[in-house]
Protein backbone atom coordinates (compact mmCIF):
# COMPACT_ATOMS: atom_id res chain seq x y z
CA UNK A 1 0.00 0.00 0.00
CA UNK A 2 0.82 3.78 -0.12
CA UNK A 3 3.11 4.91 2.57
CA UNK A 4 1.79 7.15 5.25
CA UNK A 5 4.18 9.93 4.14
CA UNK A 6 3.50 9.46 0.57
CA UNK A 7 0.58 11.99 0.26
CA UNK A 8 1.45 15.76 0.16
CA UNK A 9 -0.05 17.04 2.87
CA UNK A 10 0.22 21.07 3.53
CA UNK A 11 -0.33 22.34 7.12
CA UNK A 12 -3.93 23.10 8.00
CA UNK A 13 -3.66 26.38 7.90
CA UNK A 14 -2.00 26.98 4.22
CA UNK A 15 -5.76 28.20 2.99
CA UNK A 16 -6.44 30.87 6.00
CA UNK A 17 -2.80 31.76 5.83
CA UNK A 18 -3.13 32.40 1.47
CA UNK A 19 -6.73 34.20 2.05
CA UNK A 20 -5.02 36.63 5.09
CA UNK A 21 -1.75 37.67 3.27
CA UNK A 22 -2.78 37.87 -0.49
CA UNK A 23 -2.84 41.78 0.08
CA UNK A 24 -0.84 42.47 3.17
CA UNK A 25 2.84 44.29 2.16
CA UNK A 26 5.46 41.97 2.66
CA UNK A 27 7.24 42.59 5.96
CA UNK A 28 3.91 42.03 6.90
CA UNK A 29 2.92 38.73 5.68
CA UNK A 30 5.83 37.37 7.03
CA UNK A 31 5.23 38.38 10.36
CA UNK A 32 2.12 36.80 10.03
CA UNK A 33 3.51 33.68 9.14
CA UNK A 34 5.65 33.56 11.67
CA UNK A 35 3.51 34.05 13.91
CA UNK A 36 0.92 31.13 12.71
CA UNK A 37 4.12 28.83 12.20
CA UNK A 38 4.84 29.33 15.84
CA UNK A 39 1.33 28.45 17.30
CA UNK A 40 1.54 25.86 14.58
CA UNK A 41 4.82 24.58 16.02
CA UNK A 42 3.79 24.49 19.38
CA UNK A 43 1.51 21.37 17.84
CA UNK A 44 4.29 19.70 16.55
CA UNK A 45 4.60 16.58 19.14
CA UNK A 46 7.89 15.57 20.43
CA UNK A 47 9.80 12.35 19.47
CA UNK A 48 9.09 9.28 21.36
CA UNK A 49 12.87 8.57 21.54
CA UNK A 50 15.84 10.93 22.16
CA UNK A 51 17.65 12.13 18.97
CA UNK A 52 20.76 14.99 18.45
CA UNK A 53 21.86 16.31 15.60
CA UNK A 54 25.23 18.41 14.35
CA UNK A 55 24.54 20.46 11.78
CA UNK A 56 27.79 21.49 10.17
CA UNK A 57 27.91 24.98 8.62
CA UNK A 58 25.90 27.79 9.89
CA UNK A 59 24.82 29.61 6.69
CA UNK A 60 21.02 29.67 5.83
CA UNK A 61 20.50 26.17 4.98
CA UNK A 62 21.77 24.63 7.94
CA UNK A 63 20.04 26.96 10.13
CA UNK A 64 16.62 26.43 8.17
CA UNK A 65 16.68 22.69 8.72
CA UNK A 66 17.73 23.05 12.23
CA UNK A 67 14.99 25.56 12.59
CA UNK A 68 12.84 22.49 11.45
CA UNK A 69 14.06 20.45 14.00
CA UNK A 70 13.82 23.21 16.81
CA UNK A 71 10.32 22.99 16.43
CA UNK A 72 10.14 19.44 17.22
CA UNK A 73 12.21 20.28 20.39
CA UNK A 74 15.26 18.40 19.07
CA UNK A 75 18.23 19.37 20.18
CA UNK A 76 20.74 20.50 17.59
CA UNK A 77 24.51 21.83 17.63
CA UNK A 78 25.13 24.23 14.70
CA UNK A 79 29.18 24.01 14.03
CA UNK A 80 30.10 27.52 13.04
CA UNK A 81 33.52 29.39 12.00
CA UNK A 82 33.71 31.91 14.07
CA UNK A 83 33.25 32.25 18.34
CA UNK A 84 31.15 35.91 17.60
CA UNK A 85 28.75 33.56 15.47
CA UNK A 86 28.34 31.38 17.83
CA UNK A 87 27.93 33.35 21.19
CA UNK A 88 25.24 35.39 19.27
CA UNK A 89 23.44 32.51 18.53
CA UNK A 90 23.54 31.03 21.68
CA UNK A 91 22.60 34.37 23.26
CA UNK A 92 19.60 35.80 21.38
CA UNK A 93 18.90 32.68 19.43
CA UNK A 94 19.44 33.65 16.48
CA UNK A 95 22.20 34.69 13.31
CA UNK A 96 23.57 37.44 13.31
CA UNK A 97 23.36 37.71 9.70
CA UNK A 98 21.77 34.82 7.69
CA UNK A 99 17.92 34.88 8.23
CA UNK A 100 18.56 37.37 11.13
CA UNK A 101 14.77 38.22 11.80
CA UNK A 102 14.00 35.42 12.07
CA UNK A 103 14.17 33.20 16.12
CA UNK A 104 15.72 30.16 16.66
CA UNK A 105 14.28 27.80 19.04
CA UNK A 106 15.88 27.62 22.22
CA UNK A 107 17.09 23.75 21.31
CA UNK A 108 19.36 24.86 18.81
CA UNK A 109 23.20 26.12 20.33
CA UNK A 110 26.13 26.88 18.06
CA UNK A 111 29.78 26.04 18.91
CA UNK A 112 33.01 26.65 16.40
CA UNK A 113 34.24 22.91 18.45
CA UNK A 114 33.68 19.92 16.28
CA UNK A 115 34.01 17.90 19.26
CA UNK A 116 31.35 19.52 21.26
CA UNK A 117 28.73 19.71 17.60
CA UNK A 118 29.66 16.27 17.00
CA UNK A 119 30.07 14.21 20.01
CA UNK A 120 26.86 11.73 20.91
CA UNK A 121 25.12 13.10 17.32
CA UNK A 122 22.38 10.37 15.92
CA UNK A 123 22.51 12.25 12.58
CA UNK A 124 24.87 14.85 11.26
CA UNK A 125 23.26 17.29 8.36
CA UNK A 126 25.86 18.54 6.47
CA UNK A 127 25.48 22.30 4.83
CA UNK A 128 28.80 23.60 3.49
CA UNK A 129 28.85 24.38 -0.15
CA UNK A 130 30.81 21.37 -2.15
CA UNK A 131 33.90 23.09 -3.13
CA UNK A 132 34.69 23.50 0.54
CA UNK A 133 33.19 20.74 2.18
CA UNK A 134 36.65 18.23 1.23
CA UNK A 135 38.80 20.00 3.23
CA UNK A 136 36.16 20.98 6.03
CA UNK A 137 35.37 17.29 6.09
CA UNK A 138 38.88 16.45 6.38
CA UNK A 139 39.56 18.69 9.01
CA UNK A 140 37.18 17.84 11.01
CA UNK A 141 37.53 13.78 10.47
CA UNK A 142 38.76 12.73 13.71
CA UNK A 143 35.99 13.95 15.65
CA UNK A 144 33.37 12.44 13.49
CA UNK A 145 31.67 9.05 14.98
CA UNK A 146 32.11 6.40 12.82
CA UNK A 147 28.65 5.14 12.51
CA UNK A 148 26.50 8.65 12.61
CA UNK A 149 24.85 8.49 9.73
CA UNK A 150 25.21 11.47 7.24
CA UNK A 151 22.62 13.92 5.81
CA UNK A 152 24.09 15.84 2.76
CA UNK A 153 22.33 19.04 1.50
CA UNK A 154 25.21 20.75 -0.67
CA UNK A 155 24.30 20.70 -4.46
CA UNK A 156 27.17 20.86 -7.06
CA UNK A 157 30.41 19.21 -8.85
CA UNK A 158 33.43 19.29 -7.53
CA UNK A 159 35.78 21.54 -9.41
CA UNK A 160 38.77 19.32 -10.41
CA UNK A 161 38.01 16.24 -9.28
CA UNK A 162 34.23 16.11 -10.92
CA UNK A 163 33.22 14.38 -7.27
CA UNK A 164 29.35 14.88 -5.77
CA UNK A 165 28.87 15.09 -2.58
CA UNK A 166 28.32 11.18 -2.36
CA UNK A 167 32.27 10.47 -3.03
CA UNK A 168 33.57 13.92 -0.92
CA UNK A 169 31.85 12.19 1.80
CA UNK A 170 33.41 7.99 0.78
CA UNK A 171 36.69 9.94 0.45
CA UNK A 172 36.87 11.87 3.60
CA UNK A 173 35.43 10.10 5.92
CA UNK A 174 35.37 6.64 4.90
CA UNK A 175 33.48 3.61 3.78
CA UNK A 176 30.94 1.88 6.04
CA UNK A 177 28.80 4.99 6.72
CA UNK A 178 25.26 5.23 5.97
CA UNK A 179 24.52 8.60 3.38
CA UNK A 180 21.65 10.41 2.39
CA UNK A 181 21.22 13.46 0.08
CA UNK A 182 18.07 15.72 0.91
CA UNK A 183 17.30 17.99 -2.20
CA UNK A 184 14.04 19.41 -3.46
CA UNK A 185 12.54 22.67 -3.55
CA UNK A 186 13.53 24.12 -0.42
CA UNK A 187 14.44 28.29 -0.21
CA UNK A 188 15.94 28.80 3.27
CA UNK A 189 13.97 30.93 3.81
CA UNK A 190 10.43 30.08 3.56
CA UNK A 191 11.64 26.75 5.67
CA UNK A 192 12.50 29.03 8.61
CA UNK A 193 8.95 30.67 7.93
CA UNK A 194 7.84 27.57 8.21
CA UNK A 195 6.22 27.90 4.80
CA UNK A 196 4.91 24.48 3.45
CA UNK A 197 8.12 22.59 1.67
CA UNK A 198 8.28 19.33 0.28
CA UNK A 199 11.91 17.66 -0.27
CA UNK A 200 13.61 13.74 -1.34
CA UNK A 201 15.61 12.25 0.89
CA UNK A 202 17.57 9.95 -0.82
CA UNK A 203 19.45 7.05 0.35
CA UNK A 204 21.09 3.46 -0.74
CA UNK A 205 19.65 2.39 2.69
CA UNK A 206 15.86 2.84 2.71
CA UNK A 207 16.25 2.21 6.44
CA UNK A 208 17.75 5.81 6.60
CA UNK A 209 15.78 7.61 4.28
CA UNK A 210 12.20 6.27 6.04
CA UNK A 211 14.03 7.61 9.41
CA UNK A 212 15.04 10.83 8.25
CA UNK A 213 11.10 11.30 6.70
CA UNK A 214 9.89 10.58 10.38
CA UNK A 215 12.25 12.54 12.26
CA UNK A 216 12.73 15.57 9.89
CA UNK A 217 9.34 15.76 8.28
CA UNK A 218 6.37 17.59 9.69
CA UNK A 219 2.90 19.27 8.82
CA UNK A 220 4.80 22.15 6.79
CA UNK A 221 8.32 20.27 6.02
CA UNK A 222 7.44 16.84 3.71
CA UNK A 223 10.12 14.97 3.15
CA UNK A 224 9.62 11.43 0.76
CA UNK A 225 11.97 9.05 -0.13
CA UNK A 226 14.04 7.37 -2.69
CA UNK A 227 17.14 5.42 -3.45
CA UNK A 228 18.29 6.95 -6.20
CA UNK A 229 20.90 8.60 -4.92
CA UNK A 230 22.70 9.80 -8.41
CA UNK A 231 19.24 11.30 -10.09
CA UNK A 232 19.10 13.30 -7.02
CA UNK A 233 22.73 14.58 -6.87
CA UNK A 234 22.72 14.71 -10.76
CA UNK A 235 19.34 17.06 -10.45
CA UNK A 236 20.66 18.94 -7.96
CA UNK A 237 23.80 19.97 -9.64
CA UNK A 238 22.27 21.03 -12.52
CA UNK A 239 19.41 22.36 -11.91
CA UNK A 240 21.87 25.17 -10.35
CA UNK A 241 23.06 25.86 -13.85
CA UNK A 242 20.27 25.89 -15.83
CA UNK A 243 19.09 28.69 -13.43
CA UNK A 244 21.91 30.92 -14.13
CA UNK A 245 20.82 30.63 -17.88
CA UNK A 246 17.36 31.23 -16.65
CA UNK A 247 18.17 34.60 -14.26
CA UNK A 248 19.85 35.79 -17.60
CA UNK A 249 16.81 35.04 -19.72
CA UNK A 250 15.01 37.04 -17.42
CA UNK A 251 17.79 39.87 -16.85
CA UNK A 252 18.13 40.38 -20.70
CA UNK A 253 14.23 40.78 -20.71
CA UNK A 254 13.66 37.80 -23.41
CA UNK A 255 10.38 37.26 -22.12
CA UNK A 256 8.11 34.04 -20.88
CA UNK A 257 7.91 32.15 -23.85
CA UNK A 258 11.71 32.31 -23.92
CA UNK A 259 12.22 31.65 -20.79
CA UNK A 260 9.92 28.24 -20.28
CA UNK A 261 11.33 27.06 -23.44
CA UNK A 262 15.06 27.40 -22.07
CA UNK A 263 13.89 25.82 -18.43
CA UNK A 264 12.18 22.66 -20.46
CA UNK A 265 15.20 21.91 -22.86
CA UNK A 266 17.61 22.85 -19.50
CA UNK A 267 15.82 20.32 -18.05
CA UNK A 268 16.22 17.70 -20.98
CA UNK A 269 20.16 18.00 -20.50
CA UNK A 270 19.45 17.70 -17.08
CA UNK A 271 17.64 14.08 -17.80
CA UNK A 272 20.31 12.78 -20.41
CA UNK A 273 23.39 13.29 -18.30
CA UNK A 274 21.65 11.69 -15.58
CA UNK A 275 20.23 9.06 -17.27
CA UNK A 276 23.72 8.44 -18.94
CA UNK A 277 24.70 8.42 -15.43
CA UNK A 278 22.88 5.84 -13.71
CA UNK A 279 19.75 7.70 -12.22
CA UNK A 280 16.27 6.68 -12.96
CA UNK A 281 13.90 8.32 -14.90
CA UNK A 282 11.01 9.11 -12.58
CA UNK A 283 14.02 11.24 -10.42
CA UNK A 284 14.13 13.48 -12.89
CA UNK A 285 10.60 14.46 -13.05
CA UNK A 286 10.59 14.28 -9.83
CA UNK A 287 10.87 17.41 -6.49
CA UNK A 288 14.85 16.69 -6.87
CA UNK A 289 14.52 16.98 -10.95
CA UNK A 290 12.60 19.33 -12.35
CA UNK A 291 10.75 20.37 -8.67
CA UNK A 292 13.61 22.15 -7.77
CA UNK A 293 14.70 23.31 -11.43
CA UNK A 294 11.51 25.53 -11.23
CA UNK A 295 11.92 26.62 -7.70
CA UNK A 296 15.04 27.97 -8.54
CA UNK A 297 14.57 29.48 -12.41
CA UNK A 298 11.35 31.16 -11.31
CA UNK A 299 11.86 31.72 -7.50
CA UNK A 300 13.43 35.52 -6.29
CA UNK A 301 15.14 33.78 -4.02
CA UNK A 302 17.49 31.96 -5.75
CA UNK A 303 21.24 32.54 -5.42
CA UNK A 304 21.83 31.06 -9.00
CA UNK A 305 19.15 32.81 -10.88
CA UNK A 306 20.01 36.35 -9.02
CA UNK A 307 23.53 35.77 -10.42
CA UNK A 308 22.29 35.56 -13.80
CA UNK A 309 19.71 38.25 -13.55
CA UNK A 310 22.20 40.38 -12.97
CA UNK A 311 25.05 39.20 -15.62
CA UNK A 312 21.85 39.39 -18.11
CA UNK A 313 21.66 43.17 -17.14
CA UNK A 314 25.33 43.65 -17.55
CA UNK A 315 26.87 43.64 -14.38
CA UNK A 316 30.27 42.07 -14.16
CA UNK A 317 30.87 38.27 -12.87
CA UNK A 318 33.93 39.74 -10.25
CA UNK A 319 31.26 42.22 -8.78
CA UNK A 320 28.34 39.84 -8.63
CA UNK A 321 30.80 37.60 -7.07
CA UNK A 322 31.86 39.76 -4.20
CA UNK A 323 29.08 41.06 -3.50
CA UNK A 324 27.57 37.97 -1.51
CA UNK A 325 28.99 35.69 1.72
CA UNK A 326 26.65 33.10 0.14
CA UNK A 327 27.81 30.79 -2.84
CA UNK A 328 26.06 30.68 -6.22
CA UNK A 329 27.12 26.80 -6.74
CA UNK A 330 26.25 26.68 -10.45
CA UNK A 331 29.51 29.24 -10.82
CA UNK A 332 31.90 26.29 -10.56
CA UNK A 333 29.51 23.38 -11.12
CA UNK A 334 28.89 24.86 -14.96
CA UNK A 335 32.43 24.18 -15.27
CA UNK A 336 32.48 20.51 -13.40
CA UNK A 337 29.50 19.85 -15.72
CA UNK A 338 31.33 20.60 -19.15
CA UNK A 339 34.20 18.15 -17.98
CA UNK A 340 32.15 15.44 -16.52
CA UNK A 341 30.01 15.62 -20.01
CA UNK A 342 33.53 15.05 -21.66
CA UNK A 343 34.38 12.56 -19.82
CA UNK A 344 31.51 9.90 -20.05
CA UNK A 345 29.64 11.43 -23.23
CA UNK A 346 31.08 10.26 -26.79
CA UNK A 347 29.30 12.35 -28.69
CA UNK A 348 30.86 14.30 -31.62
CA UNK A 349 29.51 17.19 -31.25
CA UNK A 350 28.16 17.40 -27.25
CA UNK A 351 27.87 21.16 -27.31
CA UNK A 352 25.02 20.32 -29.60
CA UNK A 353 23.77 17.92 -27.28
CA UNK A 354 24.41 19.73 -23.67
CA UNK A 355 24.24 23.25 -25.33
CA UNK A 356 22.85 25.26 -21.83
CA UNK A 357 25.27 23.63 -19.73
CA UNK A 358 28.53 24.36 -22.88
CA UNK A 359 26.44 28.00 -23.29
CA UNK A 360 26.10 29.13 -19.73
CA UNK A 361 29.82 27.75 -18.93
CA UNK A 362 31.27 29.71 -22.16
CA UNK A 363 29.30 32.83 -20.71
CA UNK A 364 31.02 32.71 -16.97
CA UNK A 365 34.43 32.08 -18.61
CA UNK A 366 33.94 35.26 -21.12
CA UNK A 367 34.22 33.60 -24.33
CA UNK A 368 30.63 35.15 -25.17
CA UNK A 369 28.62 38.00 -23.30
CA UNK A 370 25.15 36.71 -21.97
CA UNK A 371 23.29 38.15 -25.41
CA UNK A 372 25.15 36.49 -27.85
CA UNK A 373 25.39 32.90 -25.59
CA UNK A 374 21.56 33.57 -25.07
CA UNK A 375 21.03 34.50 -28.64
CA UNK A 376 22.90 31.38 -29.75
CA UNK A 377 20.82 29.30 -28.01
CA UNK A 378 17.69 30.86 -29.18
CA UNK A 379 18.97 30.12 -32.63
CA UNK A 380 20.11 26.84 -32.01
CA UNK A 381 19.36 24.09 -35.24
CA UNK A 382 15.74 22.38 -34.63
CA UNK A 383 14.61 18.98 -34.70
CA UNK A 384 12.96 15.91 -33.01
CA UNK A 385 12.16 17.26 -29.71
CA UNK A 386 12.90 14.20 -27.77
CA UNK A 387 15.62 12.83 -30.17
CA UNK A 388 17.33 10.41 -28.12
CA UNK A 389 15.48 9.78 -24.70
N1 LIG B 1 20.26 28.42 0.97
C1 LIG B 1 19.30 27.65 0.44
O1 LIG B 1 18.14 28.08 0.30
C2 LIG B 1 19.62 26.24 0.02
C3 LIG B 1 20.90 25.77 -0.04
N2 LIG B 1 21.15 24.48 -0.44
C4 LIG B 1 22.49 23.97 -0.55
O2 LIG B 1 23.02 23.78 0.77
C5 LIG B 1 24.41 24.10 0.81
C6 LIG B 1 24.62 25.15 1.87
O3 LIG B 1 23.84 26.28 1.51
P1 LIG B 1 23.90 27.67 2.29
O4 LIG B 1 23.72 27.45 3.74
O5 LIG B 1 22.96 28.58 1.65
O6 LIG B 1 25.40 28.07 1.94
P2 LIG B 1 26.37 29.26 2.35
O7 LIG B 1 26.99 29.77 1.13
O8 LIG B 1 25.68 30.24 3.22
O9 LIG B 1 27.48 28.49 3.20
C7 LIG B 1 27.10 27.69 4.30
C8 LIG B 1 28.14 27.62 5.38
O10 LIG B 1 29.22 26.83 4.94
C9 LIG B 1 30.37 27.25 5.62
N3 LIG B 1 31.37 27.70 4.63
C10 LIG B 1 31.18 28.55 3.61
N4 LIG B 1 32.34 28.76 2.96
C11 LIG B 1 33.25 28.03 3.61
C12 LIG B 1 34.64 27.85 3.46
N5 LIG B 1 35.34 28.46 2.51
N6 LIG B 1 35.26 27.02 4.32
C13 LIG B 1 34.60 26.40 5.30
N7 LIG B 1 33.28 26.56 5.51
C14 LIG B 1 32.63 27.36 4.67
C15 LIG B 1 29.99 28.42 6.51
O11 LIG B 1 29.66 27.93 7.80
C16 LIG B 1 28.77 28.94 5.79
O12 LIG B 1 27.98 29.71 6.61
C17 LIG B 1 24.78 24.57 -0.62
O13 LIG B 1 25.33 23.51 -1.34
C18 LIG B 1 23.44 24.96 -1.23
O14 LIG B 1 23.43 24.77 -2.64
C19 LIG B 1 20.14 23.62 -0.70
C20 LIG B 1 18.83 24.03 -0.65
C21 LIG B 1 18.48 25.38 -0.32
O1 LIG C 1 18.73 24.91 -3.91
C1 LIG C 1 18.06 25.87 -3.62
C2 LIG C 1 16.59 25.81 -3.52
O2 LIG C 1 16.12 24.50 -3.60
C3 LIG C 1 18.71 27.17 -3.40
O3 LIG C 1 19.06 27.71 -4.63
P1 LIG C 1 20.16 28.85 -4.73
O4 LIG C 1 21.46 28.23 -4.25
O5 LIG C 1 20.18 29.24 -6.15
O6 LIG C 1 19.74 29.97 -3.81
Amino acid sequence: GTPPHAAFVPGASTKSLGNRLAKAPQARREQTIMQLSARRSRSMRPLPYPVRFAVLGGGSFGLALASVLGKKSIPVTILVRKEEVAEHINLHHRHPTYLSDIALAPSIRATVHPEEALRDASFIIHAVPVQYSRKFLEDIAPHVPKNTPIISTSKGIETGTLCMMQDILLETLGPNRETAYLSGPSFAREIALGLVTAVVAASESEALANEICDIMGCNYFRVFTSTDVVGVEVGGAVKNVIAIAAGMCEGLGLGTNAMAALVTRGCNEMQRLALSLGARPSTLTGLSGVGDTFGTCFGPLSRNRNLGVRLGKGERLENILGSSTEVAEGHATAFSLVQLIEKTNRAYRRELEFPIIYGVKEILEGKRTPAEGLRDLMAMPVRVEMWNL
